[in-house]
C-alpha cells in the first residue's frame, strides 16, 4: 500500500490565489493595499532565504511589502524600536519579525512588543490566548496550514483522534487548540512521553512537530493514518555523496507504506506556512479597517 501524497505546492497556489482576490477587494474598499512588515535581525542563511520568499510572495498577491534588516548585533533596544515604528505605520498591517532571532536578544519581549492587530504570526500571548479560549485572533501560520490541509482531506474532523509530537508556543501548542476546536480527540506528546510509540499508534491524525530528523518510522503509525510532517531537517545524504537533502520528522519512506495519507518534506507544510502569512495579513488588514470576514479567507 501507498499513501496519498498531500500537495502542500498545489493547495499553498489555491490559497494564495484566493488571498490575491481578498487583498484586491479590500484595496479596491479601502484605496490602498494590504501591507506586511518582516523583520530580519542578522545573517542566518536559511532565514535570508524565507525571508525573500514572503516579501515575494507579498507583492506576487498585490499587496505591500516592507523587508526590514538589521545586522546580527543589532540590540534589544534598536529591535523593540523599530517594532514600535511600525505599531504607528498605517500603511503596515501586519508584522512579523523572522526567528530565530540573535543570542543577545529577548524574543519574548520583542513578540510582545508588536500590536495584537498586527501580530500575523499569532505568536503574541493575546493571539495565544484568544486561540486557547476559542475568540476570533490571529492564529499561527504553520499550525493553521496543517488544519486547512487536513480540512481538504478529511472534511470534518469531528471524534478523529489526533497526537500531536512537540509543544512548542509556534506549532505543537496551536496545532492541538486547533485540533480541540474541530471536536478531534486530541493527544499532545513531547520528549518526555512514556512509550511514543504506543501514543503514536493511536492517532487517525498524526501531526509531527519534533524537529528530529526522521524521528518517527513508519512501523509506528496506525494503517490509514493521516500524517502531516512540520520538521524541515537538512542532513547529510546517507548515500555518502557529500551533499544534504532536506527530510522531515518522519521517516517518510516507510510511513509511505502505512499511513493513508502524508505531506511530503519539502513540498509539504512549508508552502502552506507563507500561504497563510499572507491570508493573515489581509484579515489583518480588514479587521483593522473595520470591515467584516471576508468569507473565502475562513478555514
Ligand atoms: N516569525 C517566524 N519565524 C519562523 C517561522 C514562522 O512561521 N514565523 N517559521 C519557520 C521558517 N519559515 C517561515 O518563516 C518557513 C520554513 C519553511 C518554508 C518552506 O516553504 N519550506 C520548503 C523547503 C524550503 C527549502 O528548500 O529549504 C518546503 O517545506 O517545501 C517556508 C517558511 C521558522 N521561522
Amino acid at each position: 500500500m501507498s499513501a496519498d501524497l498531500i500537495d502542500g505546492k498545489a493547495h499553498a497556489a489555491a490559497l494564495r490565489a484566493q488571498v490575491a482576490a481578498a487583498g484586491a477587494r479590500f484595496n479596491a474598499e479601502r484605496g490602498r493595499p494590504a501591507g506586511l512588515a518582516v523583520v530580519l535581525v542578522g545573517e542566518d542563511a536559511a532565514s535570508r532565504v524565507y525571508v525573500a520568499s514572503k516579501a515575494r510572495a507579498t507583492l506576487e498577491a498585490g499587496m505591500q511589502s516592507f523587508t526590514h534588516r538589521l545586522p546580527a548585533g543589532a540590540t534589544q533596544e534598536e529591535v523593540l524600536e523599530l517594532v514600535v515604528r511600525l505599531n504607528a505605520d498605517e500603511a503596515v498591517d501586519g508584522i512579523l519579525v523572522q526567528l530565530p532571532l540573535p543570542p543577545q536578544i529577548d524574543e519574548t519581549a520583542v513578540i510582545c512588543a508588536i500590536d495584537p492587530d498586527k501580530d500575523v504570526d499569532g505568536f503574541h500571548v493575546n493571539n495565544a490566548g484568544r486561540l486557547a479560549v476559542g475568540q476570533d485572533g490571529l492564529v499561527p501560520c504553520t499550525p493553521l496550514g496543517c488544519l486547512m490541509l487536513l480540512r481538504a482531506r478529511h472534511g470534518s474532523l469531528a471524534g478523529l483522534r489526533a497526537v500531536v509530537v512537540g509543544r512548542s508556543n509556534i506549532v505543537g501548542k496551536p496545532m492541538a487548540r486547533l485540533l480541540l476546536a474541530q471536536d478531534c480527540t486530541v493527544t499532545m506528546a513531547h520528549s518526555r512521553t512514556r512509550d511514543l510509540q504506543a501514543v503514536v499508534r493511536e492517532a487517525d491524525i498524526l501531526v509531527a512537530a519534533i524537529g528530529r530528523p526522521l524521528a518517527i518510522p513508519g512501523a509506528w503509525i496506525k494503517p490509514g493514518a493521516t500524517v502531516i510532517d512540520v520538521g524541515i531537517n537538512r542532513i547529510e545524504d546517507p548515500a555518502g555523496s557529500g551533499k544534504t537533502r532536506l527530510v522531515g520528522d518522519i521517516d517518510f519512506d516507510s510511513a509511505v507504506q502505512v499511513a493513508g495519507a502524508i505531506t511530503p518534506v519539502p513540498g509539504g507544510v512549508g508552502p502552506m506556512t507563507i500561504a497563510v502569512l499572507l491570508r493573515n495579513t489581509v484579515v489583518a488588514a480588514r479587521r483593522r479597517a473595520g470591515l467584516g470576514a471576508d468569507a473565502i479567507l475562513c478555514p
